[in-house]
């Protein structure tokens, strides 16, 4: 199992610890996969933290449990302090808890109900859970939160299917903000998109997460995407944590070899993207 640095950890308020994380799934009658192994990490307050790794190696497995959608089968997922899995206390503060943690998904076809209009989905939350909308009617917080994200109104009457997959995804990401999140999680949110459009969905959710502050538990296959967007970084294979550190020093200086691989396997740097980062960065 992987220790994070102590240095790392310092005067730093953790949201979100994963302490020894192991979930195994059935094949067949006989047979148990370990998907997730004995994974430990932090996720700290504002701190965007990217899950990396091959295909199968884990990463949704343990976003879904941190998101209560996945039950482990040992080790314990504490947000803020309170045990998710178990504990009286995060029964008895649900609805709130849950709230304040909101999931989206690589597919916005399947996650966005086909039958509602946009104005419908996006206030869907505020009347299952019966809040009060910010801009006062549940119309001018639909109409709010789609501009936030950058679509006009004309969307609002529109079907999931009007739509194309970046806009759909849009429309998923505000759904989620609209909550004002304390954690957010993306599980692949750009893998189904075209390239340029996946930039553009991950400078939406850099410009969202600077401005509302957000944990942010980001998956990616896109290492690129990754560096740009992440502040941390975990490295994930065969259901292990193989590395956890700041995502500058985890790029420049892998240490296990599977990090070394895989960063040794990155496309040419998208110089748009590479560019964007060394302004952003003198800016901060
Ligand atoms: N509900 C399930 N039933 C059986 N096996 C599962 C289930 N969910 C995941 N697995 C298996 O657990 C392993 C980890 O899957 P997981 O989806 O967490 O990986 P991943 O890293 O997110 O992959 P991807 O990047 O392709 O989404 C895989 O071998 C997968 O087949």
């Amino acid at each position: 199992m992987v220790e994070e640095c102590q240095n790392d950890a310092e005067n730093r308020e953790t949201l979100v610890a994963v302490n020894h994380l192991t979930k195994s799934f059935s094949i067949g009658k006989r047979n148990v996969h370990k998907a997730v192994d004995d994974v430990s990490f932090r996720i700290y307050k504002g701190e965007v933290f990217g899950l990396v790794g091959e295909s199968g190696s884990g990463k949704s497995t343990v976003a879904n449990c941190v998101m209560n959608l996945c039950k482990p089968d040992s080790g314990e997922i504490l947000y803020k302090e309170i045990d998710t899995c178990c504990s009286k206390e995060f029964r008895k503060n649900k609805k709130m808890l849950q709230c304040e943690r909101q999931i989206i998904f690589q597919d916005s076809t399947s996650s966005l109900n086909p039958r509602m209009k946009v104005k419908d989905i996006l206030t869907e939350p505020f009347r299952i859970q019966h809040i009060t909308p910010k801009r006062g009617t549940l119309s001018a917080e639909a109409a709010f939160q789609l501009t936030y994200v950058g679509l006009d109104n004309s969307y609002l009457e529109k079907y999931p299917s009007e739509l194309s997959g970046g806009q759909r995804q849009r429309v998923a990401i505000a759904r989620a903000v609209a909550m004002e999140p304390e954690l957010l999680v993306a599980d692949e949110p750009i893998a189904s998109l075209d390239v340029s459009i996946q930039a553009q969905i991950v400078n939406l959710f850099r410009h969202l997460q600077k401005e509302h502050g957000f944990s942010f538990l980001f998956i990616a296959h896109d290492l690129s995407m990754v560096r740009f967007l992440c502040d941390r970084v975990g490295v994930m294979h065969d259901g292990k944590l193989v590395e956890v550190g700041n995502v500058e020093d985890i790029f420049r200086h892998p240490k296990h070899p599977y990090t070394k691989a895989l960063i040794e396997s990155i496309p040419i740097p998208d110089p748009h993207m590479e560019r964007q980062r060394a302004r952003e960065k003198e800016h901060e």
